[in-house]
């Protein structure tokens, strides 16, 4: 059988950024992870990856040029611990592909913020994953992919299959929604990130020392949300927003208090913190108004305002 890495030169494939519009999270198992119940929306910012064969066998990653200039190249590992190297050598594992022919250069294109709360990285695992299955001919299903992808990240199966869906167990167990109708967001990037863990932990810590609530049972999802989402209606949707990360993110960043205020008043229907932040999100009835709030948001603040919209596909080949 000719090796598939001898018939394509290149392999490109995108995946999309996502918000959380809805996140609430129970209290660590054992393992640490924490039970959630995410409504996850897969928004307009695009991640893409092209993969190159390489004769060595090794898996390489490189940031293309052409990355938004709120990506700071220094924080995006150049290693194998890039998360769309990890997808790819996953990837081969699984399929039992010898490594000496199955090598890969992979060029990132970021435009989602780095470390903000918007599963960039996992998006970046995405479409590694769907670039890799194709240049190697791998033949699985999407349904396939993502379970591979799960032990990569949580976020990662749902960056593979996008649209909007419910994520259940650590957002990894994902329900997929009929949202049919457009959401419209305008983000606001930061250009500093935030770990994570440390967010995830900040909240321990503050149900624990009693300054927030501590859950009984696991999160289970809103139910009106999921129907404000799949009807279309941006003033129920507005109102039934919710993060439990949110706290904690502005305890770490307080700026971000002040952002969600400057939102509102500038006209958002409601705005939070995206994931575990820090970038922040605000809710607009049309598309229309969401470049207008983008754009008075640039102009009061001078930061940089994106407008996008969602649910967008998941992880595909170009
Ligand atoms: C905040 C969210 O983006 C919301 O969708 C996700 O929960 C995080 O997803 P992710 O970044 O893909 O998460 P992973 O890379 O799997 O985990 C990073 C770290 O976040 C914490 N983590 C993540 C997911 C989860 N359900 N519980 C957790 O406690 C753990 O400390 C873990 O070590
Ligand atoms: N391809 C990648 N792109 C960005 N960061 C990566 C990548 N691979 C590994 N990382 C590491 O992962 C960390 C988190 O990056 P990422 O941009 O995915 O965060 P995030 O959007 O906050 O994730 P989430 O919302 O899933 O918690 C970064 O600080 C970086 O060290």
């Amino acid at each position: 059988m000719p090796t598939t890495a001898r018939l394509f030169s290149h392999v490109t494939a995108q995946a999309p950024g996502k918000v959380n519009l809805s996140l609430r999270v129970g209290t660590p198992r054992a393992d640490g992870y924490h039970p959630v119940a995410s409504v996850y929306l897969a928004v307009s910012l695009l991640e893409e990856v092209t993969a190159t064969p390489r004769q060595d066998g090794e898996i390489t990653v490189s940031l293309s040029e052409g990355s938004s200039a709120f990506v700071d190249p220094a924080v995006i590992p150049a290693d194998s611990s890039n998360l769309a190297a990890r997808a790819a050598l996953r990837l081969r594992e699984h399929l039992g592909l010898e490594p000496q022919n199955h090598g890969v250069h992979l060029e990132i294109t970021k435009q989602v913020p780095v470390a903000g709360g918007m599963g960039g990285g996992s998006a970046d695992a995405a479409a590694a994953l769907l670039a890799c299955a194709s240049l190697w001919e791998a033949g699985l299903s999407r349904q396939a992919l993502a379970e591979i992808a799960a032990p990569l990240g949580a976020d990662v199966p749902f960056a593979v299959m996008g649209g909007a869906a419910v994520g259940l167990g650590v957002g990894d167990e994902l329900t997929p929604l009929l949202a049919r109708h457009p959401v419209y967001l305008v983000l606001i990037p930061a250009t500093t990130g935030l770990s994570t863990p440390e967010v995830y932990a900040l909240l321990d810590r503050l149900r624990d020392e009693g300054t927030l609530p501590v859950p009984e049972g696991d999160p289970e999802v809103d139910r009106e949300l999921v129907q404000a989402l799949t009807t279309g209606n941006a003033e129920d949707l507005a109102l039934l927003l919710a993060n439990d990360l949110q706290v904690p993110a502005a305890t770490l960043v307080p700026e971000l208090s002040e952002m969600l205020g400057l939102g509102l008043e500038e006209g958002a229907l409601s705005g939070q913190v995206s994931g575990s932040g820090p970038t922040v999100m605000f809710l607009a009835r049309t598309a229309e108004e969401s470049f207008q709030l983008a754009a008075r948001i640039e102009d009061r603040t001078g930061v940089a305002a994106v407008a996008v919209h969602g649910p967008v596909h998941g992880a595909r080949v170009l």
